[in-house]
């Protein structure tokens, strides 16, 4: 049933083995991003009314093509006009058609924080993400052991990255110690088989700690259900693909 997780996951340590020999943590370090401010998505979320973080991704596994041609950084710039209150970025070239270089144009057009969405598995994807602008990292409660999960955690926090907790059950979040969570995100969709259930993430609200900040991820198809969401107490949205076709669809008229 894992299947997908798991190939993802073993893809990604081939992939970090590599990219530590050819660009070294400490010429990472040397990026202009590791001296930048972050731009806290958790205080963002919080002062604003919908706390919608907006997606950019080009393809995904369960669905393929949503939007191939889009342009990072004039979806950037949309978002931050609609009232995001933040931006996820995709940065897994394989998969979902991105890259760290995407983050990189993301973070340099508009004021928005940045989360940058990909799947985390060795302590060098923090000083990457840092590196590259990113203010905030995803951790995949199903992806990882506890242990694994604490030590990215410990160390994206030193550098100053916020954490987005992803979970899918309600027991998960037993994974990860809360003082190392800014965000819990409920993933209405079952990475194994993508399938999307919405009042399932609704059903879970009674059982998530009270102090955290919630938010609702994927499958979210239109602006109903975000108030709906809001409503019934989650503290954000995180939507990719409603935004991604809408975007695609603009693009059509205009170039007709
Ligand atoms: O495009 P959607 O259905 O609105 O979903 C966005 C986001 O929640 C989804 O991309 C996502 C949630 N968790 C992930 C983990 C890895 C990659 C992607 C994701």
């Amino acid at each position: 049933m894992k299947r997908i997780l798991e190939e993802i996951i073993t893809y990604q340590q081939l992939l970090v083995s590599l990219k530590k020999e050819t660009m070294p943590v400490e010429v990472l370090k040397s990026f202009p991003g590791f001296s930048n401010p972050t731009r806290s998505l958790k205080q963002s979320v919080a002062s604003s009314e919908q706390g919608i973080i907006a997606e950019f991704k080009r393809r995904s596994p369960s669905k393929e093509a949503i939007n191939l041609k889009a342009d990072v950084m004039e979806i950037a710039q949309s978002y931050e006009q609609m009232g995001a209150a933040g931006m996820s970025v995709l940065t897994n070239q394989r998969y979902f058609g991105g890259s760290l270089e995407d983050l990189q144009l993301a973070k340099s057009v508009c004021n928005l924080p940045i989360l940058r969405k990909d799947f985390m598995v060795d302590p060098y994807q923090m000083y990457e993400a840092k590196a590259y602008g990113a203010d905030a990292i995803l951790l995949i409660a199903n992806a990882l052991p506890s242990e694994k999960l604490e030590e990215l955690a410990v160390l994206a926090q030193e550098l100053g990255l916020e954490i987005l907790f992803e979970i899918h059950e309600a027991e998960e979040i037993e994974k990860l110690a809360s003082k190392h969570i800014d965000l819990i995100g409920v993933n209405n969709r079952n990475l194994s088989t993508f399938e999307v259930d919405i009042q399932q993430g609704l059903d879970m609200l009674p059982h998530l700690p009270s102090e955290l900040l919630k938010i609702s991820e994927s499958g979210i198809q239109d602006t109903e259900t975000i108030g709906k969401l809001i409503e019934q107490g989650f503290n954000g949205v995180l939507v990719g693909e409603f935004f991604m076709k809408q975007k695609a669809a603009e693009q059509n008229t205009n170039n007709r």
